[in-house]
């Protein structure tokens, strides 16, 4: 199978290099974001280490959408949630999407398949989850973290048909590539199951700019996720989402995947502390929405937005600054 990887970001890189060089398949990246393409063609490809080790130049082959005439036969997405809709927008007009080609996405939140379905057959639509942690550093650099063998990801039909031949052709060229895909039969649940897991790592690390090792330093990290999963689980329950993993294997997965990747910031955390818009609408905000649809307030994922965009806000005063406790601002205004 030939894959096009939309997004050539963290994730992007991660799948279109590991199925590059350990499925030995053809991938191409089309990118929109001006640096990132530009060093690509500057340096002759994205620069890749794992776990800050060994860092080489891999070869690729990167366009903008308008400057390509490829045909893969499986698009492989991995945008930022607020991104996608622009994207998808412009690759249509750019005439890259044809009717035959299938497309997969393992994005964190919640809302992108609806965005993708505007462009491709529900029965084309593959959802992936990716418990696979992955740090942009700067245009075409990009850092693979843990061990080889630690990658692991779901995958379900986002019609929760059986898989067809393309999609088993798609789970060979994922093994082949050592990312470890995981069958689900209900695309929900494990879509769910990954959002609530997000929910409580990404968010509290990031409002509390922590490496996961450092977030589950904490005694009360375990009693923190409880909360916040069984508030997820109970709106989940009530709209008829069942997850593939119980309350209790949640949290033992904070613990063990935080230790698995003890070095690495969430993904949200990236998009924080360089001062963009993070996903968090999409993340505990979608499960608060899920829980206002069915009757059932989950107030600390509601709480717990608004934390993380009062942190959004607070970064204008927190620039370039030693210590924020000598700064003296003026609030914009008084409420
Ligand atoms: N990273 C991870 O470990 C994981 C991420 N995910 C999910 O995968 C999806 C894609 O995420 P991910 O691959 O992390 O995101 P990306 O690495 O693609 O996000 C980077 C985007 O941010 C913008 N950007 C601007 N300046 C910089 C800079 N200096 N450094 C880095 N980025 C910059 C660029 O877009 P622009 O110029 O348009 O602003 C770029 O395309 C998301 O839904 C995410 O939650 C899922 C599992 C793990
Ligand atoms: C790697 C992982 C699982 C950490 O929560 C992730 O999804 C992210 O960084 O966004």
């Amino acid at each position: 199978m030939k894959y096009g990887i939309i997004g050539a970001g963290a994730m992007g890189y991660r799948y279109g290099v590991m199925l590059q060089e350990n499925a030995g398949v053809e991938v191409d990246f089309i990118d929109t974001w001006e640096p990132n393409v530009e060093k690509v063609r500057e340096q002759g490809g994205v620069s890749v280490a794992r776990d800050h080790q060994n860092r080489r130049i891999v070869p690729i082959n990167i366009y903008y959408p308008e400057e390509y005439s490829g045909h893969p036969d499986v698009w492989i997405i991995f945008k930022k949630q607020m991104q996608l809709a622009e994207e998808m927008e412009r690759d249509q007009a750019a005439g890259i999407f044809h009717e035959d080609q299938y497309v997969f996405s393992a994005m964190n939140g919640m809302g992108h398949f609806e965005k993708i379905a505007k462009y491709f057959p529900a029965d084309h639509i593959i959802c992936g989850t990716a418990m696979i942690a992955t740090r942009l550093d700067g245009p075409a650099n990009v850092d693979f973290m843990g061990a080889e063998g630690t990658e692991e990801m779901h995958m379900a039909r986002y019609t929760n048909e059986k898989p067809n031949d393309v999609m088993e052709a798609v789970v060979a060229d994922f093994k082949q590539a050592k990312m470890n895909p995981i069958f689900a039969d209900d695309y929900m649940g494990m879509c769910m199951s990954k959002v609530v897991f997000n929910a409580v790592t990404n968010t509290l690390c990031t409002m509390f700019e922590m490496q996961m090792g450092q977030f589950i330093e904490y005694e009360g990290v375990r009693e923190m996720a409880r909360q916040l999963f069984d508030e997820a689980y109970d709106a989940c329950e009530r709209a008829g989402i069942y997850l593939i993993a119980t309350r209790q294997e949640q949290v033992d997965s904070v613990i063990t995947v935080s230790q698995e990747y003890k070095y690495h910031y969430p993904s949200m955390y990236q998009d924080f502390s360089k001062g963009r818009p993070t996903e968090v609408d999409y993340i505990n905000g979608y499960i608060a929405k899920i829980g206002r649809q069915h009757d059932y307030v989950c107030r600390t994922h509601e709480f717990v937005t608004h934390e993380v965009h009062m942190a959004e806000m607070m970064r204008k005063y927190h620039k370039n600054v030693e210590n924020v406790a000598d700064v003296q601002v003026e609030p914009a205004k008084a409420i």
